[in-house]
């Protein structure tokens, strides 16, 4: 399975016709925790609808595009219903916004009505001979559950559909292919370190935005757990991960050597523009979060040590690697979500940057994991620190620059308290301590 995912066979938007059920939407989507601009009380205005069908004919199946503050344009999609729905996903106070007169709207994601309407009008590869499981429960929704958790996106786990699948409904939606379904679907075909894409739907909407993918399903891992819930679990108990970092290391270091072979870059070193982005980066945390003004000089010292740095040459990278986004399963570690940070612009999730970016991302992860697990033991992550570089250079059999990945993870940890305090202001002193380890570090 090869190319690029197909923007050619695109959903059309139209105007939105019930004022009422985008009054219901701009009040409910701010709730949510995937709604990307929660300190903003500016209210998302509508920007158009896709009409989608469900073969049963259950619901009437809406996908609503609305525009955010700043231009990004979100994705709702909700079922209509003239009497109560029998069978949602999640319970009906979660999963039903409201009704408008008479008719019931709810969140899509929760409802069969949407998905057996997405799966119809999905696009994708021919199928490889040999991949549905004869075994298989008849009905694609046997066993369908919404994903629950810090997502920025909705995903939806389908055991029962043939191969067992996942889909993921964008929330805010990016123009041209989407790298996370680009990206998979090119490294798939010769690494089985990410889920091969299955299908996808493209849309198109109002300009300067789309078209762009709406959502993919891929292909499900069986018995997973999230690489976050596994690694707070063993700070929690105070169990290292040993093998497990090592390996991961080891992981990353492939899927960096897939990157290069599915998607090369011809460019090689870019240090100009990748010091300037650190530099363009520490100022906007420094602008938005006053706790960082304190630290201003240090983080000064640490991105002026780059300057004469003999950098690697860049490449595509993960972009947004961190331990939510890999899954443990027996076959080993599996990475997810190539879509880049949700903050970064569509230009910047897709530039070819240091892989050595992501490395630093998942060792800031390993703070994240031993402040939400409560973990006790101080050597915790050192080791697991050391095991993940250890697994890492094992692979590439180069030594990581010390100076570059410094900058680099004061970097993540800089994009981290700024995400903290948009979506999550209590957990700012995790990625807080993080800064000022690296700083003294210096
Ligand atoms: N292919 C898959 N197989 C099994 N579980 C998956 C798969 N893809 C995603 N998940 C589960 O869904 C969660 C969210 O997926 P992710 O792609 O990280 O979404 P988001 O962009 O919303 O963060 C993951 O943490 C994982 O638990
Ligand atoms: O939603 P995404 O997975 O695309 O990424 C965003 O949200 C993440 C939170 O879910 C955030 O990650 C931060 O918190 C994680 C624990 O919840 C931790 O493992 C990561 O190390 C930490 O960066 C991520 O930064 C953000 O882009």
């Amino acid at each position: 399975m090869t190319g690029t995912p197909t923007l050619d066979d695109v959903r059309r938007t139209r105007p939105a016709q019930d004022p009422g059920v985008v009054r219901l939407l701009q009040e409910w989507a701010p709730t949510r925790r995937w709604y990307p601009a929660k300190t903003d009380p500016r209210r998302p205005t509508s920007s158009g609808v896709i009409d989608l069908t469900d073969p049963q004919g259950a619901a009437t199946v809406q996908v609503h595009l609305l525009s955010l503050p700043d231009g990004a344009t979100l994705q709702v999609p909700v079922t209509l219903h003239t009497s109560p729905p029998p069978d949602l996903l999640t319970p009906h106070d979660v999963a039903v916004l409201g009704t408008v007169d008479g008719t019931t709207v709810v969140d899509g994601c929760s409802d069969p009505a949407f998905l057996r309407a997405w799966l119809a009008a999905a696009t994708g590869p021919a199928p490889t001979p040999g991949t549905s499981d004869p075994a298989a429960p008849s009905s694609p929704l046997s066993g369908a559950r919404v994903v629950s958790g810090e997502q920025s996106n909705t995903s939806v786990m389908l055991p029962g559909h043939s191969p067992p699948g996942i889909l993921k409904v964008f929330r805010v939606l990016g123009s041209g292919p989407n790298p996370d379904i680009e990206i998979p679907l090119a490294l798939s075909a010769f690494w089985d370190g990410v889920p091969a894409p299955l299908s996808w739907i493209a849309a198109d909407w109002a300009a300067p935005h789309g078209p762009g993918h709406l959502g993919v399903l891929s292909r499900l891992v069986p018995d997973a757990h999230d690489g976050f819930a596994l690694a707070c679990d063993h700070a929690r108990r105070g169990t290292h991960l040993d093998d497990l970092a090592v390996d991961l290391g080891a992981t990353t270091a492939h899927m960096h050597r897939a990157l290069r072979t599915a998607l090369p870059v011809t460019r090689g070193s870019d240090h100009p523009q990748v010091v300037a982005a650190l530099r363009t980066r520490a100022q906007n945390a420094l602008e938005v979060v006053p706790e960082l003004e304190p630290r201003r000089a240090g983080i000064e010292r640490v991105l002026s040590a780059t300057a004469d740095l003999d950098l690697p040459p860049v490449q595509r990278v993960h972009g947004d690697y961190h331990l939510g986004q890999v899954l443990h399963s027996p076959g080993g570690w599996t990475v997810l979500d190539f879509e880049g940070e949700p903050q970064a612009s569509p230009a910047e999730r897709t530039r070819p940057d240091l892989a050595l970016r992501d490395l630093a991302g998942m060792l800031r992860s390993f703070d994240y994991a031993q402040a939400v697990g409560e973990g006790q033991d101080p050597t915790w992550v050192g080791r697991a620190r050391a095991d993940l570089l250890r697994g890492y250079q094992d692979v590439t059999g180069d030594p990581v620059e010390p100076r570059t990945l410094r900058a680099l993870e004061l970097d993540k940890a800089l994009y981290e308290v700024v995400y903290e305090a948009r979506n999550r202001p209590a957990w700012v002193p995790i990625p807080l301590q993080g800064v000022d380890r690296i700083l003294e570090a210096a």
